[in-house]
C-alpha cells in the first residue's frame, strides 16, 4: 500500500539504516510498498527511511528513452556496498523528503555495486551517468543524509530560507 512519506526536517531521516538479514515475505511487502509509494509520488528512487524504516533497501526505477517508467527497469537494492569509484559529475537533484527544491550535487561518475536482491542473491554491477548518481544518492539516505547537506554554504542558506517561508505558509 502507498506509504506516507516523510519529509525534512523530520529527525527520522537522520537515522541510519541497518543491514537486511532475513529476506522473507515482510521484506517483500516492503518492496512493494515502496514500488507503489514511489511511483504514486512520481518519484525515480526511494529509500526505505523515507517510509520510516531504517533498513538498508533502496529502490531506482529509471524513465527510458521513451519517457516511460516500466517496472521491468526496476532495482531493488538491499545491502548496497560501493566497491569501486571514479570520475566526478555534477547533476541538478531532487527528492521525495525535500519536495519542490532542487539543486546540483556533484557525485562519482561510475560506481561498482554489489547488493542483494529480494531473494538474498548477490550481484556485483557497474552504473554511470543517472544510475550511478541516484544510488549514491538513495544510498546517502541509508545513512541518514539528504542531497541538501551536499550543497555549498550559500545555497543551504538559500534553502533554508525558502523552506521557512514555505512552511510558514503552510505550503
Ligand atoms: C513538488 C515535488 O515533490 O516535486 C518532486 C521532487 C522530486 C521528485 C523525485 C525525486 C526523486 O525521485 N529522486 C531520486 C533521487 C535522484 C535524484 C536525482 C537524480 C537521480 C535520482 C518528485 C517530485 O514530484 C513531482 C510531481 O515531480
Ligand atoms: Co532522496
Amino acid at each position: 500500500m502507498i506509504r506516507e512519506i516523510l519529509v525534512y526536517p523530520n529527525k527520522i531521516l537522520r537515522e541510519i539504516s541497518r543491514d537486511v538479514i532475513h529476506f522473507d515475505l515482510s521484506l517483500h511487502e516492503l518492496l512493494d510498498d515502496m514500488y507503489e509509494t514511489m511511483v504514486a509520488k512520481e518519484g525515480i528512487g526511494l529509500a526505505a527511511i523515507q517510509i520510516g524504516v531504517p533498513l538498508n533497501v533502496l529502490l531506482i526505477n529509471l524513465v527510458d528513452e521513451q519517457g516511460l517508467q516500466k517496472k521491468e527497469n526496476l532495482y531493488e537494492i538491499i545491502n548496497p556496498l560501493i566497491v569501486e569509484k571514479d570520475g566526478s559529475t555534477v547533476y541538478q537533484e531532487g527528492c521525495l523528503s525535500v519536495p519542490g527544491y532542487y539543486d546540483e550535487v556533484t557525485r562519482a561518475e561510475h560506481i561498482k555495486l554489489r547488493f542483494h536482491d529480494r531473494m538474498g542473491v548477490m550481484h556485483e554491477e557497474e552504473f554511470s551517468e543517472l544510475m550511478a548518481i541516484a544510488v549514491q544518492h538513495e544510498m546517502d539516505h541509508l545513512k541518514g543524509h539528504l542531497f541538501i547537506e551536499k550543497l555549498s554554504y550559500l545555497k543551504r542558506k538559500k534553502f533554508e530560507k525558502e523552506w521557512k517561508k514555505k512552511y510558514k505558509a503552510g505550503k
